[in-house]
């Protein structure tokens, strides 16, 4: 048998953090050498042969989780939110001085929403008007979702690369947040609902037409092989990578 990857979960206490020890620990390729949660010292992370730590954890401690496993030697696959441009340059510079080690930041793990935010992308620049609607469960810390982040980001690139104007809109009298939060030129909707797990659809509107791409993850069961992949993946991928598209051929 081939030598087991050595994986620790941060936030293993968590929704997602629970999920993943579960996986990380049925996959015979992988061997879960630490779970810590809040108030667990990260220095318990050195003695353990972690290769790859796995952070699911708030969008307040994840920047420090992640820097202290790269100035430690170890791999970093995050899902937690919270990861602005300026944190991501502040990670490109500390990589830059820790060459061959790799951090995945995915906004989901989930491939159908991986998928979902590339199809809406390569739509948009054909459609007149686009807007997000995210819908969370209403114990999420943050608002918009990183995905609904991601997604505005990939569709605002393509339409700038396409030379699309920005989504008509004569609003001139609206109280705030009716018109959602902007994001690079992009209306991102929030909705906070009990029962639901993560949905996004991305409403492209043209003449006479409506183009609706929708993701609906209903279990967090949906996000596990997107970690699993990140895990054995992110070795071979030194630097940062943003989004799992990165490890993904979508370009076909
Ligand atoms: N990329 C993806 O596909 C997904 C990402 N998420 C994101 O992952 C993050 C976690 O989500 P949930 O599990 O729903 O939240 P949660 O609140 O259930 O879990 C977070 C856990 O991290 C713990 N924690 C906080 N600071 C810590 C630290 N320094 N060390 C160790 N543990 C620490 C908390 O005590 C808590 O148990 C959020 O940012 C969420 O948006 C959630 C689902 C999917
Ligand atoms: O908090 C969550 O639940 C989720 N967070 C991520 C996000 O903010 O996009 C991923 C997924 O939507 C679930």
């Amino acid at each position: 048998m081939t030598e087991q990857l050595a994986v620790a979960v941060l936030g293993a206490g968590g929704r997602m953090g629970a999920e993943a020890v579960k996986a990380v620990d049925a996959a015979e390729d992988l061997k879960l050498v630490a779970a810590l949660g809040r108030g667990d010292s990260l220095d318990s992370l050195a003695g353990t042969g972690a290769q790859v730590v796995v952070d699911l954890t708030t969008p307040d401690s994840t920047e420090a989780n992640v820097r202290f496993a790269v100035e430690h030697g170890m791999h970093a696959v995050v899902g937690t939110t919270g990861w602005d441009e300026q944190k991501r340059r502040n990670l490109d510079a500390l990589l830059e001085a820790h060459p061959g080690t790799g951090v995945l930041i995915a906004p989901n793990f989930a491939l159908g929403s991986v998928l979902a935010s590339a199809f809406a992308a390569k739509a948009a620049r054909y459609f007149e008007s686009v807007e997000i609607i995210e819908l969370h469960h209403p114990d999420k810390v943050d608002a918009p979702s990183g995905t609904a982040v991601r997604t505005a980001q990939l569709v605002a690139a393509s339409r700038e690369e396409a030379g699309v104007s920005a989504s008509p809109d004569a609003t001139t009298k609206s109280l705030d947040g009716a018109r959602g939060a902007d994001v690079e030129g992009v209306r991102v909707h929030s909705v906070r609902l009990r029962g639901l797990v993560a949905h996004q659809e991305v409403l492209l509107g043209g003449p006479g037409e409506q183009l609706t791409i929708r993701h609906d993850s209903f279990d967090r069961a949906s996000f596990m092989p997107g970690v699993l992949l990140g895990v054995r993946a992110v070795a071979s991928h030194p630097g940062l990578t943003y989004g799992l598209d990165g490890y993904l051929d979508l370009n076909d």
